[in-house]
């Protein structure tokens, strides 16, 4: 089975337009989400473009900053702590990743816990590993991946998991919430001997490595469920384009052997924006006390 990231994630915020406009009916409340671009990387304006857009497209007011590549850290301290103030402000993201003069660290500890909504401040991630402790924002990447084995109906509890890669943005938090779903992870990372031997008893991996075609179908135990969080551009001289971009799994051997796979593009990447967008909304509830 191939799962439809795209139709799942359109499934989603036809949701999300929904519970909108409830809620704009009964209280006149309405979302807002802001967005700060330092730099001029072009994967990473196409993002925040495409996270506009989606807010258009299911009600959510956005805000928009975009400063140059020599910015001071401080400035941007000063737009988050405009927006942290800003009460029709419910979800606050500074893209990633930011110029390499910046403290990553100190950027994200500034947002507000309440308008976290990508989940990168270290209280959200501290809750998401603490048992019994709950998050206000779980990171929207890893989240799609969870949703899309709701969605599809697949057990997680008592499965094998692997996660393959452990990055603060989705390794990390992928394995975390894998944990809370009751299955059993591994994390293969760089340094792991063999990994393909882990792997290959995996009943679900999750693969977040930036890796073109790492993961072979040797790797991968047949009936599994694969989920492909890579995005990385190949070189194609017949793409319009002049690239294309692959998993970290060769696709075509994964759909040989495995049950379900997530195809790039259309597979997790839609899901990050679709999240963003129900984080957004749970901010705007949660602040206003909306059921
Ligand atoms: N502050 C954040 N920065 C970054 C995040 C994040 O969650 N928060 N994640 C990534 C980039 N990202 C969102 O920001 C993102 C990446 C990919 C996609 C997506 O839909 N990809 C498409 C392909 C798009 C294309 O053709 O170029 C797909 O996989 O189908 C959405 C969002 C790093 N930074």
């Amino acid at each position: 089975m191939v799962i439809d990231g795209k139709s799942i994630a359109k499934e989603i915020r036809h949701e999300i337009t929904t519970e909108i406009s409830r809620m704009k009916d009964e209280i006149g409340v309405i979302p807002g989400l802001a967005v700060i671009l330092v730099g001029d990387r072009k994967d990473s304006a196409t993002y925040v473009r495409n996270k506009k857009k989606a807010c258009e497209s299911v009600g959510v007011k956005s805000y928009e900053v975009c400063l140059p590549e020599d910015s001071t850290e401080e400035e941007v301290l000063k737009f988050i702590s405009g927006f942290n103030d800003d009460p029709e402000v419910h979800g606050i993201l500074v893209q990633l990743p930011l110029p390499s003069h910046m403290n990553e660290q100190n950027i994200l500890n500034a947002v507000s816990i309440e308008k976290d909504v990508d989940g990168f401040h270290p209280l959200n991630i501290g809750r998401l590993a603490m048992r019994g402790r709950e998050p206000l924002f779980v990171p929207c990447t890893p989240k799609g991946c969870i949703e899309l084995l709701h969605r599809c109906d697949i057990d997680i509890k008592g499965k094998q998991a692997v996660v393959i890669g452990r990055s603060n943005i989705v390794g990390m938090p992928a394995a975390l919430l894998l944990l809370r779903e009751d299955a059993t992870v591994s994390i293969v990372h760089s340094r792991t001997k063999n990994p393909e031997e882990i792997t290959s008893q995996a009943d679900i991996i999750i693969s977040a490595v930036g890796q073109p075609n790492m993961v072979r179908g040797s790797w991968i135990k047949p009936g599994a469920v694969i989920i492909d969080v890579g995005i990385n551009p190949v070189e194609d001289a017949t793409s319009p384009r002049g690239y294309r971009l692959v998993g970290d799994v060769c696709y075509e051997e994964a759909c040989k052997i495995a049950s379900a796979v997530t195809p790039v593009p259309g597979g997790v990447g839609p899901m990050t924006i679709a999240m963003l967008l129900s984080n957004t909304l749970s901010s705007a509830k949660r602040m206003h006390n909306f059921q």
